[in-house]
C-alpha cells in the first residue's frame, strides 16, 4: 500500500472573539444549514443572520475563555490517532479538515495532495450521520473532487457513520460509569442523553437518518453500560423559531425536575470533543435550568476527546476501512434512503424548505429595508430609536 492519509472532518469553531462573525457567516452560507431556492440569496442572507447573531454568540464564547477549543482538541485527537495507528503497524499522515473555520477542508486537501498521499481514509468526527454535518462535508469534498483531476486519481474510502463501533461504545460507557460512581446510590441516578438537534424537516422531509442513528446509538450505549438506570434522550441547541427534533433538552429537564428527579448525569451524545455546546450550553445554561427545576445534583460526562479507548475506536475504524472495499463520496452523501437535499414541497409551517424560502424572502426584504435605512438614515429602526 502506498502512503496512507487520514482526513478527520469536523465543523470548526472560532479561535477568538473576532472570528465569531466570519465563522457564523461561513456556517450560514452553507445550503446544507439553510436551504434556499436561489443561490444568489444565500450569501446576503448569511451575512444578515450572522450579523444579528454575532453579539449573542460572542457572549457565549466569552464564557468559555473567548474561543472554541475544537481545533486544539481535534488536532490532539489526530496526534493520538497517528500514535495508535503506529502501534498497530499502520503508518499514516493525519489531516484535519474543518467545514467552517481553520484549518479548512480545502487547506487539508491541498496539503495531502502536496504530500503525495496515495490512499486516503475520510473519517468524519461525528459518530452519527446528518445532512447538516458529515453530509455537508461530503458535498464539499465531492465538489473538490470534481474540480481536481489529481484528486480523481487518489484512491480513497469514506466512513459515513460509525456509532456502532464497539470501542466507541465502550469509551462512552466508561465515561458514563465514572460519573455515575460519584453518586452514593449510582443506580438511582437518571441518565440524560443530550443530542445536538436538527430541524424536524431534515428528518421527516429530507430523509436525514440522524434521529434514527441517535436513538440506536443511545440504546447501544445503555446496553454496553449494562446498568439499571432510567434514561431520557432529548435534543439541544435549537437555532431559530421553527420546530426542531423533540423533546427539547430544556423542556425535558423541567419535566424530570417536576417528576422529582434530584440526581442527573448528562451525556453529550453527538460530539466527540468539548466545544461551546458542552462547555457553555450544557455546563452553564442547562445546569441553571435543571437547578431551578429542583435537580440539585447535576453532573456532565466529558466528551471522549483523547480517551485512549476512544482513540482505539478511531484507529480500528481506519484499519478496517483500509481492508474493506472502498466507499465513495457519492454513496456516502446519498445514504440508504435517498436524501433530498433540495426538495420541492407543499406549503407547511415549520422549517420546511418552503418555510425556509419564505423566511428567507421575508428576511431578505428586511435586509434590503435595513440597507436602505442605513444609507438614507430614514426608516423603522430610526423611528423606534434603535438607530440614531
Ligand atoms: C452533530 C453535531 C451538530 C449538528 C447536527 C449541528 C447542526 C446544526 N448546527 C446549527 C447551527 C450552529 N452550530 C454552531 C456551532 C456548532 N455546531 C456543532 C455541531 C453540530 N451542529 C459544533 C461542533 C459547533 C462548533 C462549536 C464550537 O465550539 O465552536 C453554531 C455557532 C455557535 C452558536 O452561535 O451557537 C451555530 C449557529 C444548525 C442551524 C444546524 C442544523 C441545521
Ligand atoms: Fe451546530
Ligand atoms: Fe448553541
Amino acid at each position: 500500500m502506498g502512503r496512507v492519509g487520514v482526513l478527520l472532518l469536523n465543523l470548526g469553531g472560532p479561535d477568538k472573539l473576532e472570528d465569531v462573525g466570519p465563522f457564523l457567516y461561513n456556517l450560514f452560507s452553507d445550503p446544507e444549514i439553510i436551504r434556499l431556492p436561489f443561490r444568489w440569496l444565500q450569501k446576503p442572507l448569511a451575512w444578515f443572520i450572522a450579523s444579528r447573531r454575532t453579539r449573542t454568540s460572542q457572549e457565549n464564547y466569552k464564557q468559555i475563555g473567548g474561543g472554541s477549543p475544537l481545533r486544539r482538541i481535534t488536532e490532539a485527537q489526530g496526534e493520538a490517532l497517528k500514535e495508535q495507528l503506529g502501534y498497530s503497524g499502520q503508518e499514516a499522515n493525519i489531516y484535519v479538515g474543518m467545514r467552517y473555520w481553520h484549518p479548512y477542508t480545502e487547506e487539508a486537501i491541498a496539503q495531502l495532495t502536496q504530500d503525495n498521499i496515495e490512499k486516503l481514509v475520510i473519517l468524519p468526527l461525528y459518530p452519527q450521520f446528518s445532512i447538516s454535518t458529515s453530509g455537508s462535508s461530503f458535498r464539499l469534498l465531492e465538489k473538490l473532487w470534481q474540480e481536481d483531476p489529481k484528486l480523481q486519481r487518489l484512491e480513497y474510502t469514506v466512513i459515513p457513520s460509525w456509532y456502532k463501533q464497539p470501542s466507541y461504545l465502550q469509551a462512552m460507557a466508561e465515561l458514563i460509569a465514572q460519573e455515575l460512581d460519584q453518586f452514593p446510590d449510582s443506580n438511582e441516578v437518571h441518565i440524560f442523553f443530550s443530542a445536538h438537534g436538527v430541524p424536524k424537516s431534515y428528518v421527516e422531509e429530507a430523509g436525514d437518518p440522524y434521529q434514527q442513528e441517535i436513538e440506536d446509538c443511545t440504546a447501544l450505549i445503555m446496553q454496553t453500560l449494562n446498568r439499571p438506570n432510567s434514561y431520557t434522550l432529548a435534543y439541544q441547541s435549537r437555532v431559530g423559531p421553527v420546530e426542531w427534533l423533540q423533546p427539547y433538552t430544556e423542556d425535558a429537564l423541567k419535566e424530570l425536575g417536576a417528576q422529582g428527579i434530584k440526581d442527573l448525569v448528562v451525556v453529550p451524545i453527538s460530539f466527540v470533543s468539548e466545544h461551546i455546546e458542552t462547555l457553555q450550553e450544557i455546563d452553564i445554561e442547562y445546569r441553571e435550568i435543571a437547578e431551578e427545576a429542583g435537580i440539585h445534583n447535576f453532573r456532565r460526562v466529558p466528551a471522549p476527546n483523547t480517551h485512549p479507548v476512544f482513540i482505539k475506536a478511531l484507529a480500528d475504524l481506519v484499519i478496517d476501512a483500509l481492508k474493506e472495499p472502498s466507499f465513495k463520496l457519492s454513496q456516502a452523501a446519498q445514504m440508504k434512503k435517498r436524501v433530498k437535499m433540495y426538495p420541492q414541497e407543499r406549503w407547511e409551517w415549520g422549517l420546511t424548505t418552503s418555510a425556509e424560502v419564505w423566511n428567507g424572502r421575508i428576511a431578505m426584504l428586511g435586509f434590503i429595508a435595513l440597507i436602505i435605512e442605513l444609507v438614507t438614515g430614514r426608516g423603522l429602526l430610526h423611528m423606534i430609536g434603535l438607530l440614531q
